[in-house]
């Protein structure tokens, strides 16, 4: 669904450029619901606006449901928007108008006339669990609840591709996870791919795969053991939550042979600061030994 190779993107400014994506490579494939995460400003948020196609990239190539977003024609890129992706912000604001009813908000982007456009939106309401909640203002609802109407609006025109930054950011933990299992529900029932980006750990850990952003590059890959639906199968959701035995850590190792090692390793004793490692290869295994460490005897 997603490919991006060698993706650069370079904010200029009056006498400053800003390079937020620095040659990132990208695969998702169609139907994975998955996270970026990175510190911030690691170049989340530059990445989701490139695919969603609200910026172009400086260099690189980046590809999305078979179209060269680089290379879209204003005219196509807006049937892109319209037709392949759907977003979700942290901030409900955006999206929603707090004096009209959840009904009204869902119906206002919907391309439909007269009574198809009304029973798309309680189509839509109901997938996201708000049937009960048609009548009500917008202001009259729960943060999470407004967060699902974000979703159900982006659901409206079935996207391919649903993009999602911090949408759990400024909710409670218990409705996050409500959130989330919406996402997986979704995924699940319709196939639709789910990218969400986000600076929650708890978060990440329930989907499958983890991708992190270092320096507007893809710096390491956490895949999940078991998927998450087999974890939850075979364990109460309490021990689930902080189970990070239950992944694996990839870092990410370039053509040239260069290795970026996962964010917090190198806090170690001895490696903190160090400039080399010391290498060796053992049993088909490569350690990594801190520069002043001796071999192992
Ligand atoms: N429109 C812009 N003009 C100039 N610089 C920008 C612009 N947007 C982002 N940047 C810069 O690009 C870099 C990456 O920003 P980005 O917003 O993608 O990071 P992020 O990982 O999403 O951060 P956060 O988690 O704080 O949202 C930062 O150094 C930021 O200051």
């Amino acid at each position: 669904m997603i490919r991006s190779e060698g993706l650069v993107k370079i904010y200029k400014t009056a006498d400053l450029e800003v390079v937020a994506l620095q040659g990132l490579d990208l695969q998702v494939e169609e139907g994975e619901l998955m996270a970026i995460i990175g510190n911030s400003g690691s170049g989340k948020s530059t990445l989701l606006n490139l695919l969603g196609g609200l910026d172009k990239p400086s260099a690189g190539k980046l590809f999305v449901d078979g179209k060269d977003l680089a290379a879209l024609r204003e005219k196509n890129l807006v049937a892109y928007k319209r037709e392949t992706v759907g977003f979700v912000w942290q901030n409900n604001a955006r999206n929603l108008i707090p004096y009209l009813t959840t009904l009204e908000n869902v119906e206002l982007p919907i391309l439909l006339r007269g009574k198809r456009r009304r029973a798309r939106a309680m189509e839509l309401l109901e997938a996201v669990g708000l049937s009960h909640r048609l009548k009500n203002r917008l202001s009259e609802l729960s943060g999470g609840e407004q967060q699902r109407v974000a979703i159900a609006i982006a659901l409206a025109n079935e996207p391919k591709l649903l993009l999602a930054d911090e949408p759990t950011g400024s909710l409670d933990t218990k409705t996050s996870n409500q959130v989330l299992d919406l996402f997986r529900t979704l995924n699940k029932t319709t196939g639709i791919t789910i990218v969400i980006v986000t600076h929650d750990p708890l978060l990440a850990r329930k989907v499958d795969r983890v991708v992190q952003i270092r320096d507007g590059k893809t710096s390491a890959e956490i895949l999940r053991k078991v998927s998450y639906a087999e974890e939850l199968a075979q364990l109460n959701a309490e021990f689930a939550e902080y189970g990070p035995e239950n992944h694996v850590e990839y870092a990410v190792l370039d053509k040239a042979g260069r290795l970026q090692i996962p964010a917090g390793y190198l806090d170690a004793d001895g490696f903190k600061d160090a400039s080399r490692v010391r290498v060796e290869m053992e049993d088909g295994r490569i350690i990594l030994l801190p520069p002043e460490e001796r071999g192992r005897e």
